[in-house]
């Protein structure tokens, strides 16, 4: 490794910086820039048709602005933009955006791909950065400044020529200093000064600046202090929309935009699962989820990933990361003991209507579509809670801790000898053949309880034999039956019975119920569970496989 290669990018120094104080109360202005920055970072670009598709997905979604590409780039861009227009996809209440050089041909031809447009962002741009001034444009401060104000100017004419024919369209005008924060901030500031001079906006008729980190390259604090700084420094500020375009080279675009919002930003570009040049653009479902987390509503729908994450996936051809925050598919789920523990804990108290508050799940997987199957998955490294999780779920059994306990070595062998996730069939069937489960229920051919008082008298026809007890309830009966029968004295430790779900076990055909009693023999210890059509039938049954076992 080579650090003294490597200097750190200058920012601001800001010692009465504000940011860290403020909290975001509201969700920002969204931009969807998969269609523009998602598509130019494609090895394949999208195709005509894959652009149409994504693009309804992201109207579907909520985005009011979506940057639509590159119309003067090439044909499928113009014609993309074209068939928006002509076909009438473009809802009244979303505006499209395009993006293009301070270059007068392409300016032009920028317009035309969007005649008889109803509303549109034109986003030009022209690097500020040290570097590139220096090796890629050869050109001073003032040099680059100058491109800044000509682009702006054009964009301004061709505005006004395209209004003549078309006086009804709308121009929103949008400039970013591409490489903001590879810019000294000063310097950026006169730059979009003079932008906004040229295109003089008002409160009421607002341009936006878009500051981009077009490479990360600082620590998100000091992305922040320098668009707080810029914020702080612009004149006429609240006659723009500052807006926030960050890259995730560090890994940090997400914080870096969040922590831009604190500074005072109103607007954020990126994409969806963050697709976009090299590591990619800042992730909105990310960063959206993430206001959501804290309560914020994020003014994005994304009760459904699973159907536009096929069409991104589709058309960018990039599978999305099973740990990708909040939509990776393994994202809600548990493997290890203790953690599912605590999730089935929380969830048996969490109370409908009340703030999430569930251990190890940072919200309800439900909101986005997750089903609970999911969450708990049963493998070797995996408790008691695992198992008792997965087979409350799919079958409704309520397993009482002692039969947790009893069952644990079975879940754990079986997962030990399958090597991986065992299948909740799997797990059900290893339940059943360990309880001997519906196996025996007709050797309990007839059976009488007569409360009398406080006690209870049982007689049980069990295999053509008569049994009979009495105690203060149906076990304790049972179990005075048990010693009439044998001279074997044994003694109930617990029981528990419930109802059953209907359909909840496949075999489980008439039952109603299912009992569990846990039973001291002079053998020892003894569980027994057996499904029936009553409490008392499942109970009696229960004790008699206990027994047996
Ligand atoms: C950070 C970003 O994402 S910026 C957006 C980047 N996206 C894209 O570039 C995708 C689409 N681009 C393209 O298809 C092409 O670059 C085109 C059609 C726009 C332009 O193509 P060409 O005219 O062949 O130029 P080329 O791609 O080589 O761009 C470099 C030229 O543009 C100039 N240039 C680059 N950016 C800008 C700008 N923002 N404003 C003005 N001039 C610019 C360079 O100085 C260079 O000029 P030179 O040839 O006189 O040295
Ligand atoms: C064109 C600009 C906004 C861009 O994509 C970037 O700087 O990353
Ligand atoms: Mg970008």
């Amino acid at each position: 490794m080579q650090p003294e290669k490597y200097r750190r990018n200058p920012t601001p120094n800001l010692a009465d910086r504000q940011w860290p104080n403020n909290q975001l109360e509201k969700a920002p202005i969204w931009v969807s820039v998969d269609l523009r920055d998602g598509n130019q970072a494609l090895a394949n670009p999208m195709t005509v048709d894959q652009k149409l598709k994504l693009w309804h997905e992201l109207v579907d979604i909520g985005f009011k602005t979506i940057e639509i590409g590159f119309p003067s780039a090439s044909q499928p861009e113009f014609d993309f933009t074209r068939r928006l227009i002509e076909e009438n996809r473009i809802p009244d209440d979303v505006t499209v955006q395009v993006l293009v050089q301070a270059r007068e041909h392409l300016i032009e031809r920028t317009y035309e791909a969007l005649e008889g447009v109803k509303k549109a962002v034109i986003h030009v741009y022209n690097t500020t950065s040290v570097v590139q001034r220096e090796n890629v444009f050869e050109k001073s401060k003032d040099e680059i400044k100058a491109m800044a104000v000509q682009g702006a100017k054009w964009v301004q004419e061709y505005a006004q020529k395209a209004s003549i024919a078309h006086p009804e369209s709308e121009w929103v005008f949008q400039y970013s200093p591409e490489s903001f924060s590879q810019t000294e901030t000063d310097y950026a500031v006169e730059v979009c000064k003079a932008v906004m001079d040229v295109w003089q906006p008002t409160v009421d008729n607002k341009c936006i600046l878009n500051l981009p980190a077009t490479v990360e390259s600082n620590s998100p604090n000091r992305f922040a202090d320098q668009v707080e700084y810029f914020i702080r420094n612009l004149p006429n500020r609240e006659a723009a929309i500052i807006s926030i375009h960050t890259h995730n080279d560090r890994g940090c675009a997400v914080a870096a935009a969040e922590l831009s919002l604190l500074a005072g930003a109103d607007r954020i570009e990126g994409t969806l699962l963050g697709n976009g040049e090299r590591t990619g653009n800042m992730d909105i479902v990310t960063l959206a989820m993430n206001l959501y987390s804290e309560g914020i509503d994020p003014e994005l729908d994304f009760t459904s990933p699973k159907k536009w994450i096929e069409v991104v996936e589709e058309v960018t051809q990039i599978t999305t990361h099973p740990r990708h925050p909040w939509v990776g598919d393994v994202v809600y789920t548990a493997y290890s003991g203790s953690h599912q523990d605590a999730i089935r804990k929380c969830l048996l108290k969490q109370k409908n209507g009340q703030p999430w508050n569930v251990a190890y799940l940072p919200i309800d997987p439900k909101d986005i579509g997750r089903d609970y199957e999911a969450i708990i998955r049963v493998n070797s490294q995996s408790g008691k809670a695992g198992s008792a999780f997965v087979l409350a779920q799919e079958y409704g059994l309520n397993l009482p801790k002692w039969v947790q306990l009893d069952f644990a070595p079975v879940a754990q062998k079986l997962a030990e000898e399958k090597g991986g996730v065992v299948s909740h069939i799997d797990l059900f069937e290893a339940f059943k053949a360990h309880y001997a489960l519906g196996e025996n229920n007709d050797q309990l051919e007839n059976y009488k309880v007569d409360r009398n008082g406080e006690s209870e008298t049982v007689q049980l026809e069990i295999s053509g034999e008569i049994w009979a007890g009495q105690g203060q309830g149906t076990l304790s009966a049972l179990c005075d039956a048990y010693q009439k029968k044998t001279g074997a004295s044994i003694d109930v430790i617990d029981y528990s019975e419930h109802a059953m779900h209907q359909n909840a076990m496949p075999d489980g055909k008439d039952a109603q119920a299912i009992a569990y009693v846990y039973l001291d023999t002079p053998q020892g210890k003894t569980v027994g569970i057996a499904m029936a059509q009553d409490t008392v039938s499942a109970m009696i049954l229960a004790a008699l496989s206990g027994l047996q076992r």
